[in-house]
C-alpha cells in the first residue's frame, strides 16, 4: 500500500517547521513508517544547493531552476522511493513554495513555472498540504528570536511576503481538497489545537 505525502507551507516565521515532528509522531503512532524532510534540501545534492540558494544573490530564474534542481533529487532519490515502499513522508515545504515565492515574491511567470513542474514529471502529488497563514508582521516579530544570520529570504521586507502570503492563498482557493489553511496566529498551543482539527481526517 502506497504511502501519504503530507507537506507544510507558509511564510518565514509563520511556525510550520515547529509541528514537523508533530505530525511524524502522530503518524508513528498509527503503526505507519514515516519520513521527515524539507525543501531545498532533503539530500547531499539538495543541500548543497540550499546553501548556494539561500546565501547568493541570483536571478528568479536561476533560483527557480535550483529549487526543482534540488527537487529532483529529492524526488528520485527520497520521496518516491519511500512513498512506494508504503511509508509516509511529512516535507517542510515543496513545489507550492516555489509558486509563492518565486511566482508571488519574486514575479517568475506563471508559464515558467508551469513548464518547471511539467519537467519534473511524474512527481508525487501531495495527499495533503498543510498552509500555516500569519500576517508576515506576526511572523517577522516571532524570527526576531533567532539568532542565526538571516537567508536571503528572512531579510527581504514586509510587502514581500504579503505577496508570498497571497500566492499561498490563491493557491488554497484553487487546490480546497488538497491544502489545509491553518490560521497560525495565537500561541503555540492554539496553532497545535487547529493543526491536530485538520489533521485528523488525513490520518484517519
Ligand atoms: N504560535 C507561535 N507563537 C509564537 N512563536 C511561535 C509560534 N510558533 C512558532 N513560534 C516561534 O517562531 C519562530 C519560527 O518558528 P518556525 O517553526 O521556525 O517557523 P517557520 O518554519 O514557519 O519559519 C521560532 O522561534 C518558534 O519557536
Ligand atoms: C522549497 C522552497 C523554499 N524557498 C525559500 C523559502 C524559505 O525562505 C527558504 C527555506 O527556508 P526554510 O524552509 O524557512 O528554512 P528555515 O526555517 O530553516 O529558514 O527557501 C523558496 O523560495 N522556494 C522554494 O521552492
Amino acid at each position: 500500500m502506497r504511502g501519504r505525502f503530507i507537506t507544510l507551507e507558509g511564510i518565514d516565521g509563520a511556525g510550520k517547521s515547529s509541528h514537523v515532528q508533530f505530525i511524524a509522531d502522530q503518524v508513528r503512532e498509527r503503526g505507519v513508517h514515516v519520513i521527515d524532510t524539507r525543501e531545498p534540501g532533503g539530500t547531499r545534492v539538495g543541500e548543497d544547493v540550499r546553501k548556494i540558494v539561500l546565501h547568493e544573490p541570483m536571478g528568479v530564474r536561476a533560483e527557480a531552476y535550483l529549487m526543482f534542481g534540488a527537487r529532483s533529487e529529492h524526488v528520485t532519490k527520497v520521496i518516491e522511493p519511500a512513498l512506494a515502499a508504503g511509508e509516509w513522508v511529512i516535507c517542510d515545504r515543496f513545489i507550492d513554495s516555489t509558486y509563492a515565492y518565486q511566482c508571488g515574491g519574486h514575479g517568475l511567470p506563471r508559464a515558467t513555472f508551469d513548464a518547471l513542474v511539467k519537467a519534473l514529471e511524474p512527481a508525487p502529488v501531495p495527499d495533503a498540504t498543510f498552509l500555516f497563514d500569519v500576517d508576515p508582521a506576526l511572523a517577522a516579530e516571532r524570527q526576531q528570536g533567532q539568532q542565526r544570520t538571516p537567508d536571503r529570504f528572512e531579510r527581504e521586507k514586509t510587502d514581500f511576503f504579503r505577496r508570498v502570503r497571497g500566492a499561498y492563498l490563491e493557491r488554497a482557493r484553487d487546490e480546497p481538497a488538497r491544502i489545509r489553511v491553518i490560521d497560525a496566529s495565537g500561541s503555540f498551543e492554539q496553532v497545535r489545537a487547529r493543526l491536530e482539527a485538520a489533521l485528523a481526517p488525513v490520518l484517519a
